[in-house]
């Protein structure tokens, strides 16, 4: 089945997408991609590829040179458009102490949805539902920046996931992880019906993730592994 067959219509698609750093050379170069409904695909490349780039400029938070970013329908190019896509698209950060600000934990991931306009007790019971369905009932009243890089991590995806994405973008999910966790967070997002993007140089992981992979090297995009090699998931089989 072609990539496209999911939908015909992609959640997240770019188009010719070019940035680079000041006084650097381009960092992403023409780049095509698109993720559709159903899709989980592993963005791959060596360290400094760009991967976080590419991940930072689809939600806005850097500013392409040039080209098309389409999200939900809809063309994004400047800060208020951006806004929403960022309502509707969870990113999780590569570094956790980026995404946690609050004293408690509970706090943290019930601060999405109050934000997003759900009442303080519906935000609330959202939070703990979420900490309950990814085994971190209990850290409630723990003092977030008072937690190991493992539970961080963990409570950053419940963070996440209160907000009730309808995409999500993972920056290397599994860092940190003891292989308990790493376990658990693999089959949580197995389960989860959101399209994602995900970010690893853990190749098992993606492995049991991954429906197709792209791999960025010399700031261009490649539909098909060069180093990784691991074995996607059939999106046809898992789907049908
Ligand atoms: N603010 C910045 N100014 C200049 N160069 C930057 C800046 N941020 C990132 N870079 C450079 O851009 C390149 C791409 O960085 P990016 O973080 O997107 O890579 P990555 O593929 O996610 O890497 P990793 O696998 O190591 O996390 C790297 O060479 C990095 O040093």
């Amino acid at each position: 089945m072609s990539d496209r067959a999911m939908s015909d219509k992609p959640l997240i698609e770019v188009r010719g997408l070019s940035y680079r750093y000041p006084r650097r050379g381009l960092v992403l170069d023409k780049v095509d991609f698109h993720l559709c409904q159903g899709e989980r695909v592993a963005l791959t490349g060596a360290n400094g590829a760009g991967k976080t780039t590419l991940l930072h400029l689809l939600v806005g938070l850097k500013k392409a040179k040039s080209g098309e970013i389409i999200a939900f329908g809809e063309p994004r190019n400047d800060e208020k458009s951006f806004i929403d896509v960022r309502a509707r698209a969870g990113f999780l950060f590569q570094d956790p102490d980026d995404q946690l600000f609050c004293p408690t934990v509970l706090e943290d991931v019930a601060f999405g949805p109050l934000n997003l306009g759900k009442s303080r007790e519906e935000a609330l019971q959202l939070a703990m539902d979420t900490l309950a369905s990814l085994g971190m009932a209990g850290f409630e009243e723990r003092i977030t920046h008072q937690l190991s890089g493992g539970e961080k991590r963990m409570i950053t995806l419940a963070a996440v996931l209160a907000m009730e994405p309808e995409v999500l973008l993972l920056d290397e999910p599994s860092n940190a992880l003891d292989s308990n966790a790493r376990q658990h967070l693999i089959d949580t997002l197995q389960t989860l019906p959101q399209a994602m993007i995900i970010i690893s140089h853990d190749a098992d992981f993606l492995a049991q993730l991954a429906t197709r992979e792209v791999t960025l090297e010399n700031a261009k995009l490649n539909p098909l592994a060069t180093g990784t090699g691991i074995n996607v998931i059939s999106a046809e089989h898992e789907h049908a």
